[in-house]
């Protein structure tokens, strides 16, 4: 049976001269993750603008990226982290490597954090399986950290992308300090599951629940099912009791717009705080879609005005308001506040 480390031990540095992991997460407007293929250099070169629309520009050195292009991938991962100053846009840099059983983790590790470990806010970890994963790229990332003396503290952020990830996931997210959240991996997951599908996330016409039949025989309504539901509930629930954030994956159907946004607005009223954007026209529909609505934030913020300590029972709009949905008004002013500090416009529309 395994044991959980004693609660002076959890936030040592796991190396000597390793940066000390985060008690808190920083806080960070992450609404979408922007994927780019670093090898493609015509594509890499427009990082620079697409860091002044996107929360977050992740160079992607694992799927999608041929085997021959590996090192070309890591290189212009390196290369970003030299050619732009995403900080300065408040752009978080990330990058995805390949996963721990490849030949080119250990590379795609020990480069990143040595040569632009300074940069780098996070590294996501592919095909998690349980906090052992967790725990080695902890350690490794330590050594190197000491190495390279790096001062500040790299996250750790896993996909959730296989069936013992999904069963191991409350571990995974408290494996660590160092652990940053959690991204569903819906293509990978179908596959490691045997679902019957070769969609990367989205809905499927084929699971559906549909009404009993009429007497008359007329056609009977029917309605698609979210297939992800019950991951993306265990991942939030994973995540929130570990104190960190659970993000949507990516949604491959780059051309239907309409499906993207609903799939991104289920994952944003379930708590997640972002989604992944692996084309520029994503980026728009996460930036909407996980900003609270401006008129859920105007009653929001009526609650909290109404009930200066949070306690008691108030009407408002007719609606019962107590210390719950006091609670639940805070979470979406305290996101709306977090936005409106990066963005003007939404800072004057949300009433800041
Ligand atoms: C999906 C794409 C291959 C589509 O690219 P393309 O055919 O070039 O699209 P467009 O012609 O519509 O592009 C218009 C212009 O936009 C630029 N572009 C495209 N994508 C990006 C991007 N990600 N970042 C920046 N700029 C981008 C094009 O160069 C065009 O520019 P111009 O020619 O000057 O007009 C492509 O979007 C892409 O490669 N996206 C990333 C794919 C990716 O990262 N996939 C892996 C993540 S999903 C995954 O791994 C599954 C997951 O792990 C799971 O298991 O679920
Ligand atoms: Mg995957």
């Amino acid at each position: 049976m395994s044991k959980a480390k004693p609660p002076r031990s959890f936030f040592k540095p796991l190396a000597i001269g390793a940066p000390a992991p985060f008690r808190e997460l920083p806080v960070n407007v992450e609404r979408m993750i922007h994927f780019v293929p670093p090898h493609i250099e015509k594509v890499r070169a427009k990082s620079g603008d697409i860091a002044k629309k996107a929360d977050v520009i992740l160079a992607n050195l694992e799927d999608a990226i041929p085997t021959d292009a590996k090192e070309a991938a890591r290189a212009g991962a390196l290369a970003m982290a030299k050619e732009f100053d995403f900080a300065a846009t408040g752009t978080g840099f990330w990058a995805r490597v390949n996963c721990l059983n490849s030949p080119w983790f250990l590379d795609d590790v020990t480069e990143l954090v040595t040569k632009a470990g300074n940069q780098l806010d996070v590294i996501m970890l592919p095909k998690v399986e349980g906090p052992w994963d967790i725990h080695y790229a902890d350690q490794l990332i330590a050594q190197l950290e000491a190495k390279a003396n790096i001062k500040r503290p790299i996250m750790l952020h896993a996909i959730l992308e296989t069936a013992e990830g999904v069963q191991n996931v409350e571990e995974i997210c408290l494996a660590s300090p160092r652990m940053h959240g959690i991204s569903l991996g819906p293509a990978d997951l179908a596959a490691s599951r045997a679902m019957k599908t070769t969609r990367v996330g989205g809905g499927h016409p084929f699971y559906k629940v549909i009404e009993d039949p009429h007497a008359d025989g007329s056609a009977r309504a029917a309605a698609q099912q979210d297939l992800w539901h019950y991951t993306v509930a265990k991942m939030v629930d994973a995540c929130c009791t570990a104190g960190i954030k659970a993000f949507y994956g990516p949604f491959g159907d780059i051309a239907d717009l309409d499906a993207c946004e609903q799939q991104f607005k289920n994952a944003f009223l379930m708590g997640c705080a972002g989604a992944w954007s692996l084309h520029p026209n994503q980026i728009k529909i996460a930036k909407d879609v996980f900003s609270p609505a401006i008129d859920e934030v105007l009653f929001a913020k009526k609650i909290l005005e109404a009930m200066p300590d949070g306690s008691g029972v108030h009407m408002i709009d007719g609606k019962m308001q107590d210390d719950a949905t006091w609670k639940q008004a805070k979470v979406i002013v305290d996101l709306a506040k977090q936005i409106a500090a990066k963005d003007h416009d939404m800072a004057s529309a949300y009433g800041f």
